[in-house]
């Protein structure tokens, strides 16, 4: 499809074998307002009227359940279901129980050519309650939806082709990874959000499949207190503070259970599609985001290895 019928990132679903630490990282570190939903053990995350957007499940393994893409109504959902198919991935509509898990209308699922499970679907769910952060803060979601995924893939080329001619992702420019290296890093959009998916190259395929997830913030005080909050609660830091060149984030990248990182960011930029050309980035920040005190990704350990 070359117009895209993905509005955003709609939600993401993990698995987790520590429940009670993700809690303290995403409800006590960065103030997510905890929810509820069909899994008593399960920890529903929201961000804004959604019932919730960030779901961590428990089970034995750290892993990605599923990435979840929003369309405007089941005409559209229709058209991506066809566009799938005609590339010859196979599609499932979502059960009737599992769309109610999921808090929506109606899905469709399919696996993307890195063997991550994709959703795409229509009609959350919305829980009129008010939506209480413990930093005052709001997440940045509406239109640019709940945020931005990177994902890891041994094929990128298959996964780009994938997302940008099957789904139809705009390609919003480029990074090469260490000096001139032909692999790159390729940041994707659907709406004004800069990147709402980035595809990073890597050596294994190993689960989780996710390299990081960022959220938005409305407040630098917020990003500030976030940090303060995650360095005394003992989490890693991946990343430390900083800007980036493409999106002009300012964010911070924290170690969650599971070997990947939640990015926290503030002041990202809008694309205004009107005037956008893609651009290749040659360096990823105009300061900070030191990475030297990083605990290896997950997707980038061997099998097997993996904490
Ligand atoms: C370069 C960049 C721009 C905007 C972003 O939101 C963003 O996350 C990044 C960094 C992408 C990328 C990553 O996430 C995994 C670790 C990487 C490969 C690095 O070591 C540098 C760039 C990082
Ligand atoms: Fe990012």
């Amino acid at each position: 499809m070359t117009q895209t019928q993905i509005r955003g990132l709609g939600y993401l679903r993990v698995q987790s074998s520590d429940i009670g630490r993700w809690r303290e990282l995403t409800v006590d570190a960065l103030g997510f307002a905890e929810g509820s939903g069909p899994d008593p053990e399960g920890l529903y995350l929201r961000m804004d009227e959604r019932r919730s957007r960030l779901v961590v499940l428990p089970g034995d393994t750290d892993r990605v359940l599923s990435i979840g893409w929003e369309v405007r109504d089941q005409f559209a959902l229709a058209a991506v279901g066809r566009a799938v198919e005609a590339s010859g991935t196979g599609v499932k509509p979502l059960s009737r129980e599992e769309a109610d898990d999921r808090g929506v209308e109606q899905g469709i699922t399919f696996e993307d050519p890195a063997g991550v499970p994709v959703e795409v679907f229509f009609a959350p769910v919305l829980d009129h309650s008010p939506v209480v952060t413990a930093l005052g803060q709001r997440f940045v979601t509406g239109g640019q939806g709940m945020g931005h995924i990177v994902l890891p893939t041994t094929s990128p080329d298959d996964t780009i082709a994938f997302y940008t001619e099957v789904l139809g992702f705009l390609p919003r420019g480029s990074m090469r990874l260490g000096g001139g290296s032909p692999r790159r890093v390729r940041f994707m959009g659907v709406n004004e959000r800069h990147h709402s998916l980035a595809v990073c190259p890597a050596p294994h395929g190993e689960a989780p499949g996710l390299v990081h997830l960022m959220v938005e913030v409305d407040s630098l005080d917020a990003v500030g207190r976030a940090l303060d909050n995650v360095g005394r609660q003992g989490f890693s830091l991946s990343s430390t503070l900083g800007r980036h060149t493409n999106d002009k984030m300012v964010s911070f990248y924290v170690r969650a259970p599971g070997g990947w990182d939640l990015e926290y960011g503030y002041d990202g930029m809008r694309v205004d599609e009107a005037h956008y050309t893609a651009e290749e980035i040659t360096a990823d920040s105009y300061w900070g985001h030191d990475w030297s005190g990083s605990e290896p990704l997950a997707a980038f350990t061997p099998p097997g290895t993996a904490t």
